[in-house]
C-alpha cells in the first residue's frame, strides 16, 4: 500500500507553486517534507488532504484515485501548528469528535467510541488529562490530544503541518520522540512538514527536500545531510563555505587549501565548487601559507575563526576549543578540508548537479577575488 503522486503541479494565478511533484510514501513511512518558507510543502499537504486540488497531475493510495475523492471520503487525519481544540469540549470529547460525526452506516455506537478514546488517550499517555478543557492545558499537552483527535478515525494517512513550531525547543524534542514512538507502535503512514532540519532529520525515515516547488532531493536522512545531491541542498544543510576549485584527475584542489582528505570524486577537468561546513574546516599552522588567522571568537564549546588571504577571500571555520591549541590571531594558517560537497561548473554528463545559471555561481568566484 502507498501514496502515489505523480507531476503535481499548481498554480496561484501567475505564479507555479509547485512544479511536477513526483513522490512515492509507502506504508508505515514517517516522511518529512523540509524546505525554507515558500517552498510548497504546506500546499503540497493540502492537497494530499483533499483541501486542495492540484491543476495537474495525480494522486493516488493504493491504486485509488484520491483527487476524485472528497476530504471526508480519503479518511486522513491532520495536525496543523495552531491546532484549534473545540475549547467547550474536554480533551476526550475533543478525541471523541472525529468519530462521532462520521456518516452513520460507519460510526461506532456510545460504547466503543469511549472504549477507543480510552485506549487512545493511555497510548498517548494522557490519560490523567482526560476531564481537563483545553484552556488547562500546555501547549504540548494540546498537540498530543490534537494528534489523538486526527488518530482516532484510524487515518489512511497522517498528517502533520509543523505541529510543534509554536513550541519551545525542549518540549519539541520531547514530543518528537514520543511521536517516533506514536508512530512506530501504531504502524501509521505519516507525512510531517517542517523547515526545521533538525526535527526532520531526528524524525523521519526518509526527508525530502523541496525548494521552489520541487523536489531537490529524497533520501535517508544520514544520505542526505553525507551527500547534499544539488547546491541548494548544500546550502540548506549548512555547507555554506563555497569555494572555487580546480579539478584534476578527481582531486580538487585549491591555494592555500589542503583537500587530500577528500575523496576522490568523478568529475571532469577543471573548474568546480566546494561546498564545506565550518565545522570541517581546520586552520593548520603553516608559515608558508597564504592565509591568516584575522578573528578568534568563543562561543562556548566552539571556537569560530576566520582566515583570510590577501585577495580577501574569507573563509570561516568552527572548532572544538581542544582543537585549537597554538592558533592565534595573526597566524598564518593553510586550511584542511575534512568532507565536503564537490559541484562541477562545466555542464558535461559526469558533473553532479552542474551549475546552469550564473547566480549559482559564488561570489567570491564572481568577482574573482581567489
Ligand atoms: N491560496 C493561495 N493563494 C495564493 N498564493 C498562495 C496560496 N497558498 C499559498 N500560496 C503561495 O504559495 C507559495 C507556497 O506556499 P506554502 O504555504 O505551500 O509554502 P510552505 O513551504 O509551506 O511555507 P511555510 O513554511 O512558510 O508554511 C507561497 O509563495 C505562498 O504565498
Amino acid at each position: 500500500m502507498s501514496l502515489a503522486m505523480s507531476n503535481i503541479t499548481r498554480r496561484f494565478g501567475q505564479t507555479e507553486v509547485l512544479r511536477g511533484i513526483d513522490l512515492t510514501v509507502d506504508k508505515g513511512e514517517l516522511v518529512a517534507l523540509l524546505g525554507p518558507s515558500g517552498s510548497g510543502k504546506t500546499t503540497l499537504l493540502r492537497i494530499i488532504a483533499g483541501l486542495d486540488w492540484p491543476d495537474a497531475g495525480s494522486l493516488a493510495f493504493d491504486g485509488d484515485d484520491w483527487l476524485a475523492r472528497s476530504a471526508a471520503q480519503r479518511r486522513i487525519g491532520m495536525v496543523f501548528q495552531h491546532y484549534a481544540l473545540f475549547p467547550h469540549m474536554t480533551v476526550q470529547d475533543n478525541i471523541a469528535f472525529g468519530l462521532t460525526v462520521l456518516p452513520r452506516g460507519q460510526r461506532p455506537g456510545k460504547a466503543q467510541i469511549a472504549e477507543t478514546v480510552q485506549r487512545l488517550l493511555s497510548f498517548l499517555q494522557i490519560a490523567q488529562l482526560a476531564d481537563r478543557y483545553p484552556s488547562e492545558l500546555s501547549g504540548g499537552q494540546r498537540q498530543r490530544v490534537a494528534l489523538g483527535r486526527a488518530m482516532a478515525i484510524e487515518p489512511r494517512v497522517l498528517l502533520l503541518d509543523e505541529p510543534f513550531g509554536a513550541l519551545d525547543a525542549q518540549v519539541r524534542r520531547d514530543l518528537r520522540r514520543w511521536l517516533r514512538n506514536v508512530h512506530d507502535s501504531a504502524g501509521t503512514t505519516t507525512i510531517f512538514v517542517t523547515h526545521d532540519q533538525e526535527e526532520a532529520f531526528e524524525l523521519a525515515d526518509r526527508v525530502v527536500v523541496m525548494n521552489g516547488g520541487v523536489i531537490e532531493q529524497t533520501g535517508r536522512p544520514d544520505q542526505i545531510y553525507d551527500h547534499p545531491a544539488t547546491p541548494f541542498v548544500a546550502r540548506f544543510l549548512g555547507l555554506t563555505v563555497e569555494l572555487p576549485v580546480t579539478m584534476q584527475a578527481g582531486r580538487a584542489q585549491a591555494p592555500g587549501f589542503d583537500l587530500t582528505a577528500l575523496a576522490r570524486r568523478a568529475l571532469p577537468d577543471g573548474p568546480a565548487t566546494l561546498f564545506l561546513r565550518p565545522a570541517d574546516i581546520r586552520p593548520v599552522a603553516d608559515p608558508a601559507a597564504p592565509f591568516r588567522l584575522t578573528e578568534i571568537a568563543s562561543t562556548g564549546a566552539l571556537r569560530r575563526m576566520v582566515a583570510e588571504n590577501d585577495s580577501g577571500c574569507r573563509i570561516e571555520s568552527e572548532l572544538a576549543r581542544r582543537d585549537c591549541q597554538g592558533l592565534e590571531t595573526g597566524m598564518p594558517v593553510s586550511l584542511s578540508a575534512l568532507a565536503g560537497q564537490i559541484f562541477s561548473r562545466t555542464a558535461s554528463p559526469g558533473a553532479t548537479a552542474p551549475f546552469a545559471a550564473d547566480d549559482h555561481i559564488p561570489h567570491a568566484l564572481k568577482e574573482n577575488r581567489l
